[in-house]
């Protein structure tokens, strides 16, 4: 069988230091397969960033043991980021973002137009390579960072609640426009605290529990995934049904 692209086996993490133990995370055991959009939901403070740092390298586990790809993972090597704020940089131009992050990934200057031509079109933004970074809405801020991530072509990507900061309508464009990331060869990890998000893009909606983070739900979402028109599917008796035994998980979690 083919590898998974993250396996997290009997994962313990805690903060230490200065006085400071606190219990984060764990233990828990998850697996993505290639292909696979594994959201995580669950109360606040109940360990949804951490999992993502350790996932991304940018942490190690106190306890077990953290695997992409097979191996310990490398901040930005096999894993594009997402985060609340775009956190772009606005002395330069939207091309001129994606310029940086494909100079940072190894690409030769004279690829690095075509291929953020390419990356602008996957994400909707066609052509605005000219623009500054604050003469684009926040959605579109939001696009360029994603676009960012996918630079360097990761296996894997990680949004930490990608969405949370734009408007209703926005949001959902961009549910949309990001459901189809997770493909053959690459999964996404996504956290947020929106129960419709989760099912939406979900093949697989995990809930934590309050501090440290345990499954306290690990639900397939086996909707359609291409050929269902996104409103259709938002409002089907299958969504409203997934959607409720979610929202009861983080309930019971919260109460
Ligand atoms: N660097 C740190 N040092 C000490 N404690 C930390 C540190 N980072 C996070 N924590 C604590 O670890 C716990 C889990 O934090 P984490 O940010 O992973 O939760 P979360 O589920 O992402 O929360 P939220 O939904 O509010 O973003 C929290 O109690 C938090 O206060």
């Amino acid at each position: 069988m083919a590898e998974p692209l993250v396996d997290l086996v009997g994962v313990e993490h805690r903060y230490r230091g200065r006085g400071v133990d606190v219990p984060a995370l764990g233990p828990l055991d998850l697996r993505v397969e290639a292909g696979g959009f594994l959201v995580v939901v669950g109360p606040s403070g109940s360990g949804k960033s951490t999992l993502l740092r350790l996932v991304g390298g940018f942490e190690r586990p106190t306890a077990g043991v953290v695997r992409v790809l097979g191996g310990t993972p490398v901040p930005g090597r096999d894993v594009g980021t997402v985060f609340q704020q775009p956190r772009l940089f606005p002395w330069l131009t939207v091309g001129g973002n994606l310029g940086a992050a494909l100079r940072w990934a190894g690409v030769p200057r004279a690829a690095r137009p075509g291929r953020t031509a390419e990356l602008l079109a996957q994400v909707g933004l066609a052509g605005l390579e000219p623009r500054r970074t604050w003469e684009v809405s926040g959605g579109q801020r939001q696009r360029v960072a994603i676009a960012r991530a996918l630079a360097a072509r990761p296996r894997l990507l990680l949004m930490d609640e990608p969405f949370a900061a734009l408007d209703a309508l926005t949001r959902e464009r961009l549910q949309e426009d990001v459901r189809p990331l997770a493909d053959g060869g690459r999964g996404v990890v996504f956290v947020t605290h929106s129960v419709d998000e989760a099912v939406f893009l979900a093949d697989r909606v995990v809930v934590l529990s309050d501090r440290p983070g345990r499954v306290a739900l690990d639900l397939p979402v086996p909707l359609p995934r291409s050929g269902v028109p996104a409103d259709d599917l938002r409002g089907s008796a299958e969504f409203a049904a997934l959607r409720g035994e979610v929202a009861a998980a983080v309930r019971a979690v919260a109460a």
